[in-house]
């Protein structure tokens, strides 16, 4: 059984951080540890609060997964300060893991899941160490310092990121004012780019749909998938559990994990290559 972790915040209404995670990597078949890095009192309408854990103690729950498993594969998510950033990064860098960075920074309701002044260890310590990073556009204009409106910008600031040192970046789509699709453009360091594209479906229930594409990704990774075939599987994933709305919750509702395991077959992710 392949181990995967993910190193995020927790999401009280189970839509979105660490609940998400652990739901896609039950659905994929791969074995989910997971490393918290804040508790927050969140549901459908927003996050009504947030409790960091220390530094410490999320050093401490590395450790304890990494001396028992043999993790094949980790995502980080809400990662809150640049000082519990710093002591992820020193831990990983002496791992050898495929890393998945969502670099989670604000929720849909507008709260700050990622403090202003740790963008800087984000950038200088994790990425650096990064197999894939997938920030939507309003978070690859941060990390970029490049305003994204249009296409050229959009590959601006992914070859910028690149230079960081991580090897691809996904910038997703979810953000782009098209009514008709969302459209995820992959670049890679070898200078190739693909993008993967589905329907736009017209829904408020799209609370974690970062967090979920990014779990998906990660377990692909861990089972052996190339690169490019796990990105395609995880919009798959990702498409079918917005396309398929489970209806609960007063506000911007969870998507299905379920769905992909009973309809995978019945969609195709479309691929351009550039
Ligand atoms: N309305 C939608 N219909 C179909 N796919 C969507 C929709 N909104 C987002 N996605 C997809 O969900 C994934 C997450 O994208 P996005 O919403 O941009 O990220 P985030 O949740 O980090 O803000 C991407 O693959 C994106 O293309
Ligand atoms: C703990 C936690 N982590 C991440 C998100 C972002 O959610 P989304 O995937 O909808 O951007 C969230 N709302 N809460």
């Amino acid at each position: 059984m392949d181990v995967v972790m993910t190193i995020a915040g927790t999401d009280s209404g189970g839509g979105a951080g660490i609940q998400a995670d652990l739901k896609t990597f039950q659905e994929l078949k791969v074995f989910g540890t997971s490393a918290i890095t804040a508790l927050t009192a969140q549901n459908t309408l927003g996050v009504q609060g947030i409790f960091p854990i220390s530094p410490d103690f999320v050093l401490q729950q590395l450790t304890s997964v990494f001396s028992d498993f043999d993790v094949k594969a980790v995502k980080t998510g809400m990662l809150f300060s640049a000082e519990i950033i710093e002591v992820i990064a020193h831990f990983l860098q002496q791992k050898n893991v495929q890393l998945v960075i969502d670099p989670v920074m604000i929720a849909k309701g507008g709260e700050s899941l990622l403090q202003k002044e740790a963008v800087e260890a984000l950038k200088s310590k994790l990425i650096p160490l990064a197999t894939v990073l997938t920030p939507n556009i309003p978070e690859a204009e941060v990390i970029s310092g490049i305003k994204i409106e249009n296409e050229d910008q959009m590959a601006n600031a992914a070859h910028k990121i690149l230079q960081y040192g991580v090897q691809c970046v996904v910038m997703k789509g979810g953000h782009l004012h098209d009514q008709y699709s969302a459209t995820d453009k992959v670049y890679l360091a070898d200078g190739t780019t693909f993008s993967m594209k589905s329907e736009r479906i017209q829904t408020k229930h799209t609370h974690g749909t970062g967090c979920t594409f990014s779990a998906a990704l990660t377990s692909f990774l861990a089972k052996g998938y190339s690169l490019k075939n796990a990105m395609i599987e995880a919009k798959k994933f990702v498409q079918l559990a917005i396309e398929n709305p489970l209806n609960i919750g007063h506000g911007h509702g969870p998507t299905n994990h379920f769905a992909y395991q009973q309809r995978k077959g019945q969609y195709e992710v479309s691929i351009n290559e550039s």
